[in-house]
């Protein structure tokens, strides 16, 4: 389990402590409420999300309570003693249902789900957000270039230009959730026992003044060895001075391979190879890096690239095509003063925007034979489609446009994290994450997965939820 003794309970937006003083002095911050996060727009115009962050809120939650210095900065800030009181005493006992790490996921789709009392599923809004806007974007934009990658290798570099520390740090995980093979971070690596891996930079070069004296160092302290070749020029100097110490210190090295990092990456690994191979090093594996992502890296194997290894930093860990995922996390339903629980949902003039009322379950619907993902079922936690023999897909855009199924298998997504306040199962190590998402991924059809233009997968809501959502929206226009 990831273990953080950092404390981030004022790791939120100053609005959620005074609504919550507000909840306290009205005297219904008892009152029980369900808030679910999701996102309205899957990120990169892709056809699906990976889903991260879960190991954060865990550790976040675990952690979630008001310190002594927490609550001497709220009094500075004005708070009152009486309300810093309550806030003292204050233990998180909601219950969490979240989809699993790793888990491939869509628009609108509830992802994690907070019911307990109104205080603590306001509290944790803002850090629940960080952690899952970002750490699903990072997973989605890694398992993209995953896709274009296939078997190569991948190795993420961005450390040096990430959003600072902790985006460098879970980001690093998150692309190893979606298939990267190894972080160049070794804080990551010591953190969630992912694999470390690294070449050298040209500083060495230029610290040893040449390709070959430094190569040279370099196995005098190292076993494993890949060598950047571009310090000055790749072909005339970078590879034969690679090649000429893996031959004079064959018994003392383990010679993996050489990196490029700039020019013409198509050509010059072509010329690298040959180079290679003709001294007999075919074995030897070629590295690149220099501002990859996928669109690179598919235009580099559409040209026949000798590339084995893909080095990506800065687009990885910055999400540089899409700076933000905008997951949200709406109030769906709340206790009224006669302790019944009520839809609630935000009304807006963008039909999109309007949320959809109630505690919901996500239906993974998948077909008997082959295990491949139908669509989803967004329905009410009332209904269990398994019991149900057959269920009634229909587009809430276009209700007309209806298809019943009755050959499927139908799994629930949100399980519980948190059971009133207390860990409910031991989380999932980041290695049986990885494979699952892997897993998963495989039984999305390919035409969800294409880069360019992919296919809309199937997000349905039950007829029952459909029709509280209308009821609901009627009955708050006519009170308008
Ligand atoms: N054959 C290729 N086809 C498509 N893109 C390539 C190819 N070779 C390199 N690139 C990419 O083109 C971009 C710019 O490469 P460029 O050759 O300008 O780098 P450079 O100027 O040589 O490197 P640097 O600025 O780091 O010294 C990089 O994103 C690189 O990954
Ligand atoms: O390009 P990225 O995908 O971010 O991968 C990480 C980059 O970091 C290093 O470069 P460095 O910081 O030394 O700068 P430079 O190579 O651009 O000079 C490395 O040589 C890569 O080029
Ligand atoms: O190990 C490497 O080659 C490396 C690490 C970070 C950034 N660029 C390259």
């Amino acid at each position: 389990m990831v273990k953080s003794n950092r404390n981030l309970t004022l790791h939120t937006d100053l609005y959620e402590i005074n609504m919550i003083e507000t909840y306290w002095r009205q005297r219904i911050a008892n009152r029980k409420a369900v808030f679910e996060l999701y996102f309205r727009k899957l990120p990169f115009k892709n056809g699906y999300a990976v889903f991260a962050g879960l190991a954060r809120v865990i550790a976040y939650l675990e952690q979630l309570k008001f310190t002594n210095d927490d609550l001497d900065y709220l009094k500075k800030i004005g708070y009152r003693a009486d309300f810093l009181n309550y806030l003292a005493q204050y233990q998180f006992s909601a219950t969490v249902r979240s989809v699993p790490e790793g888990e491939i996921v869509f628009a609108n789709e509830p992802l994690i789900q907070v019911e307990g009392n109104i205080v603590d599923a306001q509290l944790v809004e803002t850090a629940f957000l960080n952690f899952v806007n970002y750490q699903t974007l990072i997973a989605t934009k890694a398992a993209r270039i995953k896709t274009v990658a296939g078997d190569d290798q991948l190795l993420e570099f961005g450390s040096r230009r990430a959003q600072e520390t902790d985006a460098a740090i879970w980001g690093a995980r998150a692309a190893y959730i979606s298939g990267f093979d190894a972080t160049s971070n070794v804080k990551a690596g010591e953190k969630f026992g992912i694999p470390v891996s690294g070449t050298h930079a040209h500083s060495l070069v230029q610290a040893f003044g040449s390709d070959y004296a430094a190569f040279k160092a370099y196995v005098a302290t190292h076993r494993n060895s890949v060598f950047l070749v571009d310090t000055y020029d790749t072909l005339q100097s970078g590879v034969p001075a690679a090649i000429k110490v893996a031959k004079e210190f064959k018994n003392q090295t383990n010679f993996l391979g050489v990196r490029i990092d700039s020019g013409d990456m198509a050509a010059l690994s072509k010329q690298v190879r040959h180079q290679l191979d003709q001294a007999g090093f075919w074995y030897a594996k070629i590295y690149a890096s220099n501002d990859l992502d996928e669109r690179t890296i598919l235009n580099l194997k559409m040209q026949d690239a000798k590339i084995d290894v893909w080095g990506v930093g800065t687009k990885l860990i910055t999400s540089f095509d899409q700076p933000a995922l905008g997951g949200v996390y709406k109030m769906v339903a709340m206790e009224d003063a006669h302790g019944h629980m009520r839809g609630t949902l935000k009304l807006s003039n963008n039909a999109g925007k309007i949320s959809t009322p109630g505690k919901k379950q996500i239906w993974r619907i998948t077909r008997k034979d082959d295990d491949k993902f139908m669509g989803d079922y967004i329905a009410t936690t009332a209904e269990d489609p398994r019991t149900a023999g057959q269920i009634e897909l229909f587009d809430p855009e276009h209700p007309y446009m209806n298809k019943i199924i009755r050959d499927f298998e139908a799994r629930p997504l949100l399980r519980e994290v948190f059971h009133h306040g207390k860990l409910a199962d031991a989380p999932l190590s980041v290695e049986k994450i990885r494979r699952y998402a892997a897993t998963e991924l495989h039984r999305l059809w390919p035409e969800y997965k294409r880069q360019l233009n992919p296919q809309e997968y199937p997000v349905h809501l039950s007829r029952e939820l459909y029709q509280q959502k209308i009821a609901l929206i009627k009955r708050i226009r006519k009170a308008l």
